[in-house]
């Protein structure tokens, strides 16, 4: 069981402390006074960023994929040829300084897209001063993974104007953060806190299994565990998997599945989730399932991403592992031109 002296000695001030302010930054950065963008509606918006950052814009993909709006996530250097003059590219970089985030910053410059660009400071932030491109400020906690629910919520503001999101559902995934957050905070060290309960099943590498609307999760999950508990992590889309990877637990191997599910998945999805439960149990896999909040999509991703980014650093306490250091990102970007 994992020890809150532990916990403290590895770092009290830090990510813990974050974390469990988590849902008052989400309030604050979305009622912040942070001016909403002044661009039309458009039927074209690019999320640019990396890591974190380009997990906020797989939300964003998430949660408008049942508008009329089309959503691209690039994670890379180049923004697609189907950008246009008329195409919104959101930049995010909580740093302002990633190299792949300035190329696509450069691109959208040249293609000559309308762009708005989130960081806290940094090239981005001079660049956008320089040249006159819409920027908002936003504050950086820690690291930029921990930064997740500031630029989350701020962009959920200042996008408002092209975003087709009910504000009801924005405040509500906000008080259901508000609300778990009292079970699953890094003061109840107990298997009352379900992210203690995750990550003391957890002993091997996870494959996460996730429906649609929860890919975003899934990516965030494994990055988290990546970044916070230095272990790895694959994901597995739970459709697209039966035609494929479930025939890599043909052999003995060391991996855990987890099951993420959302309350209210499709008939087709329940279906599959039942199938595959029988298949493990066939196999005698231990598999654990994690269930998502009641609520629209974005509570859904959000609760999902609290409980399950905490189990990743409660598991990095497990392993005996420092959660915020991440040496070997240092190492590929020192050698990075
Ligand atoms: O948001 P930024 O500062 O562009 O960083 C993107 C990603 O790069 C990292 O800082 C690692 O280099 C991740 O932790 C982060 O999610």
């Amino acid at each position: 069981m994992i020890k809150l002296e532990d916990l403290r000695k590895i770092d009290v001030k830090g990510m813990y402390k974050i974390y469990d302010e988590w849902p008052k930054i989400a309030r604050e950065s979305y009622f912040s006074n942070l001016s909403e963008i002044n661009f039309e509606r458009c039927s074209h918006i690019v999320f640019a960023g990396m890591g974190g950052s380009g997990a906020i814009g797989d939300i964003f993909s998430a949660i408008l994929s049942k508008t009329n709006t089309h959503v691209t996530v690039v994670k890379g250097y180049h923004l697609p040829r189907t950008v246009d003059s008329k195409s919104v590219v959101v930049i995010t970089s909580i740093s302002g300084n990633t190299v792949e985030t300035l190329a696509m910053l450069d691109d959208a410059r040249r293609i000559g897209s309308k762009i708005i660009a989130f960081s806290d400071g940094g090239r981005i932030y001079e660049i956008c001063l320089k040249n006159n491109i819409e920027h908002r400020n936003v504050s950086k906690y820690h690291s930029p993974r921990a930064s997740f629910t500031s630029f989350l919520y701020s962009m959920l503001r200042v996008l408002k104007p092209i975003i087709p999101i009910e504000e009801s559902d924005i405040l509500e995934s906000i008080e259901n953060l508000e609300k778990i957050s009292k079970t699953i905070n890094s003061e109840n060290i107990s298997m009352s806190n379900p992210a203690i309960q995750i990550s003391e099943w957890i002993n091997n590498s996870p494959i996460i299994y996730f429906p649609l609307g929860l890919q975003p999760v899934a990516i965030r999950y494994k990055n988290s565990l990546q970044e916070n508990s230095k272990m790895h992590a694959m994901i597995e889309d739970i459709i697209e998997s039966s035609h494929n990877g479930i025939v890599g637990w043909g052999t003995k191997n060391n991996f855990q599945p987890i099951l993420l599910r959302g309350q209210d998945d499709y008939t087709t999805t329940k279906e599959r989730w039942e199938i595959l439960k029988e298949f493990f149990e066939s196999q005698n896999i231990e598999y654990k399932e994690v269930i998502s909040e009641n609520g629209n999509i974005l509570t859904k991703i959000i609760c999902l991403i609290y409980l399950l980014d905490y189990s990743s650093i409660f598991l990095a306490v497990k392993l005996g592992v420092d959660p915020t250091p991440v040496v070997p990102i240092n190492f590929v970007k020192e050698r990075l031109h």
